[in-house]
């Protein structure tokens, strides 16, 4: 299949050609950033028992219904140790935040609001209704379904699963994604160039953002222009998951990077999306292998790695975007979907304000530094005003210091 298509449409592309992964189960510590293989059910409830709020008295709430009742305290329940009799009429039982509810009591006066004198204790309030009683199974209950297979692990689902008494999770084994730089004039950072040399600096950031979504990133170094010589490197890499070939997309002479992958037995699934930056865009597929191929340009890969990796490797479908007010007047976008590097902040009035990097040639790179979002801005769609709601897509955290 060739030709441009759309975002979407690349989109549902991805989503039907979705990595099949083996799973294994690895520790809590390990799974973060992964991908549930199996739902995770509770083990326990939690709480597992009814327990107390606060730290005071377990009591019966019919005997403290006026001020100044006095009960006898007949024992104590710490945390973890459980009271072994019961609460019985007049009586109350010392607890402690945490500590299972006595039988027999169904409310606890907190210790600041009663006098004790030895075994006696008198209540200063008087009470209608229970409190500082959690029951069993408010958060869950055992058996319920924490999460749900295909759920991106995150720092929350660690907790919750934690909690639910799995010391270990079953999980797709993360993506390797072999990240393939083209081009001679390329250099690693950190090396003395040449007149027209220039430094290797995508796989730096694309990388990062790979382990953030959850990738193994492994660097299949810098190609030279020849399709030998790019062939070699993905022939030396049969455990790759995802290939992101980066440049060579485009149709210069030097743009090998389809043609050496067709060579080697991937198919084409879209070579071109209509997308600003990033029209050069492609994907291939040979068995369980994929390639997202990615343009040179460092704005392009960088804004086509959220927009088409990232979904691949978390198996999120569309793009959740969110509306908020740009602070400058947008020109229409033409032809292509277009996607502006920008920075969103809290406006003093508490809502959503953003503004698009001044200059969005896809060649600059110091721009990420301050974009947290990207403004969509549909094909042929009209310029907007100053003031005026757009689309964004979240790329980052808001920015601190302005909420
Ligand atoms: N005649 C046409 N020319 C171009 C078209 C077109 O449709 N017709 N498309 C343009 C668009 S859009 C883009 S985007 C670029 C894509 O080019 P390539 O993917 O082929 O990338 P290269 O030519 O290899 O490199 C472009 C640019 O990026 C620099 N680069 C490449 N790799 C890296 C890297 N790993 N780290 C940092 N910088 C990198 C490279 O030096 C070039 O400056 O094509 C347009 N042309
Ligand atoms: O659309 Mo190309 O990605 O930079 O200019």
């Amino acid at each position: 299949m060739s030709g441009l298509i759309s975002v979407d449409e690349a989109l549902a592309l991805l989503a039907k050609n979705a990595l099949s992964l083996q799973a294994e189960t690895v520790a809590l510590d390990n799974a973060l950033g992964t991908r549930l293989a199996a739902p995770v059910m509770a083990r326990v409830s939690r709480p597992p028992a009814s327990v107390s709020a606060m730290d005071g008295y377990a009591v019966r709430l019919a005997d403290v219904r006026t001020v100044g009742a006095r009960l006898r305290v007949t024992g104590d329940a710490p945390a973890g140790r459980p009271f072994k009799g019961a609460v019985g009429k007049g009586e109350a039982v010392r607890i402690f935040t945490g500590s299972v509810i006595p039988d027999g009591a169904d409310h606890v006066v907190i210790q600041e609001d009663a006098d004790r004198d030895n075994d006696a204790l008198v209540c200063r309030d008087a009470y209608s209704s229970t409190e500082h009683v959690r029951k069993t199974g408010i958060d869950f209950a055992e058996g319920d379904e924490l999460l749900a297979e295909g759920e991106f692990v995150t720092a929350a689902a660690l907790s919750v699963a934690a909690a639910g008494n799995h010391g270990k999770l079953d999980i797709y084994r993360r993506p390797r994604v072999g990240i393939l730089a083209n081009g001679d004039e390329l250099r690693a950072p950190g090396s003395a160039l040449a007149p027209g040399q220039i430094v290797n600096s995508n796989p730096a950031g694309l990388g990062a953002l790979i382990r953030q979504w959850g990738g193994e990133p492994v660097d299949l170094g810098v190609a030279q222009d020849t399709l030998m010589a790019i062939r070699e490197r993905i022939d030396a890499a049969s455990d790759i998951d995802i290939f992101l070939p980066i440049g060579g997309a485009s149709v210069g002479d030097h743009d090998l990077m389809r043609p050496a992958f067709a060579g080697a037995g991937f198919t084409p699934v879209f070579e071109k999306i209509a997308v600003k930056p990033g029209k050069p865009t492609w994907f291939s597929t040979r068995d369980g292998q994929r390639v997202v191929g990615l343009p040179g340009n460092p704005a392009s890969a960088f804004v086509c790695a959220h927009l088409f990796l990232k979904p691949l490797l978390t198996g999120a479908g569309q793009h959740a975007l969110i509306k908020a007010r740009t602070v400058s007047p947008l020109p229409a976008p033409g032809r292509r979907e277009t996607y502006l590097r920008a920075t969103v902040q809290v406006s003093p009035d508490g809502m959503l304000q953003v503004k698009a990097a001044p200059n969005q040639d896809s060649s600059l790179i110091r721009p990420f530094l301050l974009s947290n979002a990207l403004i969509r801005r549909p094909a042929e769609a009209s310029s907007v005003a100053a003031g005026e709601l757009v689309d964004i897509l979240p790329i980052g955290p808001l920015v601190p210091g302005l909420v």
